[in-house]
């Protein structure tokens, strides 16, 4: 079956950043470009917990974070954060190690969406998956559940503070980079750093699976 993929909006900041060379939008338009995999050959840390997967088939998404920690089954946090949301972010959310109540739905998906989010990254699972599917906002989450969190308060909730996703620490601005093989997060320094490298690297690939498939010996192909 065919999939389509989905590719964040070119994000604007808070700020109304517009920078055309430097800056977070000519970033973002470059991540379009590179194979998220090929960051990997680079870098150890960043890689969010595997257990956290896209719920939809297709998606490549890229995008400065938004966070939330939601304690104790608190919904009214998730709709902080939504509103904190501007075009092109991803919203993190930390379950504070709550894996059963499930704060993303088909409610805060018409929401995100709303706001023109890229995608919502749950360290927690994820509810209304029929509905999910529809909206096609990319969301990645440790799986499904019926049980979503309450209306309730807790003290032990915030916004746009640092977050754990998939033990990783993320903080508000932080690059999310997603696709159907996982999630990275790097600070905005790490992504500079690391972009030109993998580009080269994917630039580089072509030709070495060109001379496997010609049939070039092995021994003489691959580095020993
Ligand atoms: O309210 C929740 O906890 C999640 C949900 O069902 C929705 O967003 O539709
Ligand atoms: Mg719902």
């Amino acid at each position: 079956m065919a999939t389509t993929l989905h590719w964040t909006l070119v994000p604007r900041t808070p700020s109304g950043d517009t920078d055309g060379s430097t800056g977070r939008n000519h970033l973002s338009r470059r991540w379009t470009t590179v194979s998220f995999p090929t960051i990997g050959h680079f870098l150890e840390d960043g890689f969010v917990d595997p257990a956290i997967r896209s719920l939809l088939d297709g998606v490549k998404v890229a995008g400065p974070a938004v966070t939330v920690r939601i304690a104790e089954n608190d919904a009214y946090a998730m709709n902080r954060s939504l509103l904190e949301l501007y075009p092109g972010a991803v919203l993190v959310v930390d379950m504070s190690g709550d894996h059963r109540h499930a704060p993303v739905g088909a409610v805060t998906a018409a929401a995100a969406t709303a706001q023109d989010a890229a995608v919502v990254v749950d360290d927690g699972v994820a509810t209304d998956i029929l509905e999910l599917r529809t909206t096609g906002l990319p969301v990645s989450a440790r799986g499904t559940s019926c049980l979503t969190t309450k209306r309730v308060h807790s003290g032990r909730s915030a916004v746009n503070n640092p977050v754990q996703c998939g033990c990783i620490l993320v903080n508000p601005g932080d690059w999310v980079l997603g696709d159907d093989n996982g999630v990275i997060v790097l600070s905005p320094k790490t992504a500079a750093d690391v972009l030109g490298r993998a580009l080269a690297s994917d630039a580089a690939e072509p030709a070495l699976l060109a001379r496997i498939a010609s049939g070039e010996p092995l021994e003489s192909v691959l580095a020993t």
